[in-house]
């Protein structure tokens, strides 16, 4: 059973889509986040640690908002911002900017305890620590084993191999609209209607998450 680890119930109703029915579950898990410019490091990271928490396959879903005249913000430190700020006042700081360009982006990161370049056997899958890299296509700097060096929660010579899905969507920030969706929904549109605004099957043709999911379930079918 794969173990698709969130807190947020508006990410499981997404990614429900994608995923075929009784294969996987949500695992409410809030692993520890590491402070990083980039989405991937810190899902990798959430990945071995939700891993070891479920003791079986997982896959975390790290995403965020990033605004270009802000630099990105408030990108890896979504969450953060919609606990303390709140929507309203993302849109009040970005009302003024000129360039209201934005993009939400999403990792995805599978950790199975086994590596992926070769095909694996499923009977050694276990706990054996593989060496075996993430692909050059989907993978960031941490999705190679041995970039971030050794987790220091454990005694591991490696970190576990972990495997990553990008997803990215272009809008733009604007005044809040729309009932649906959750999050930063209300305020971010792309092609003329904002995310709150769309169903989630409308939503997913287009978003970041759904992106990474679609490029995440073809690999796991056939893997
Ligand atoms: O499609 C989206 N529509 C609207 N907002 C979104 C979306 N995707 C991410 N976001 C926002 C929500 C949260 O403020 C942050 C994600 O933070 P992120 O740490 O990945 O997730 P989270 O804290 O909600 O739950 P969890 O870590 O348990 O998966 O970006």
């Amino acid at each position: 059973m794969l173990r698709y680890v969130t807190t947020n119930p508006g990410k499981v109703r997404e990614a429900e889509s994608y995923l075929a029915d009784g294969s996987v579950s949500q695992l409410d898990f809030d692993y520890a986040e590491i402070q990083a410019d980039e989405l991937a490091p810190i899902a990798a990271r959430g990945a071995r640690e939700a891993y070891r928490e479920a003791g079986g396959p997982v896959l975390v879903d790290d995403a965020g908002l990033f605004v270009e005249a802000l630099d990105g913000f408030p990108g890896p430190y979504s969450s953060y911002v919609e606990d303390t700020l709140g929507i309203d006042r993302v849109w009040e700081i970005a009302e003024p900017l000129e360039d209201r360009r934005a993009a939400f982006r999403c990792t995805l990161a599978y950790c199975d305890g086994a590596g992926f370049a070769a095909s694996p056997d499923p009977v050694d899958r276990g706990d054996r620590v593989a060496a075996a890299a993430a692909g050059p296509d989907d993978a960031g700097p941490d999705g190679t084993p041995g970039t971030d060096g050794t987790d220091s929660e454990t005694e591991r010579a490696e970190p576990l191999p972990v495997k990553l899905f990008e997803g990215y969507v272009p809008g733009r920030i604007v005044a809040p609209r729309g009932d649906g969706g959750f999050g930063y929904d209300p305020i971010f549109e792309h092609d003329g209607e904002t995310f709150a605004e769309m169903d989630t099957e409308r939503k997913n043709a287009v978003s970041h998450r759904g992106r990474a999911l679609e490029k995440f379930a073809e690999w796991y079918a056939d893997r």
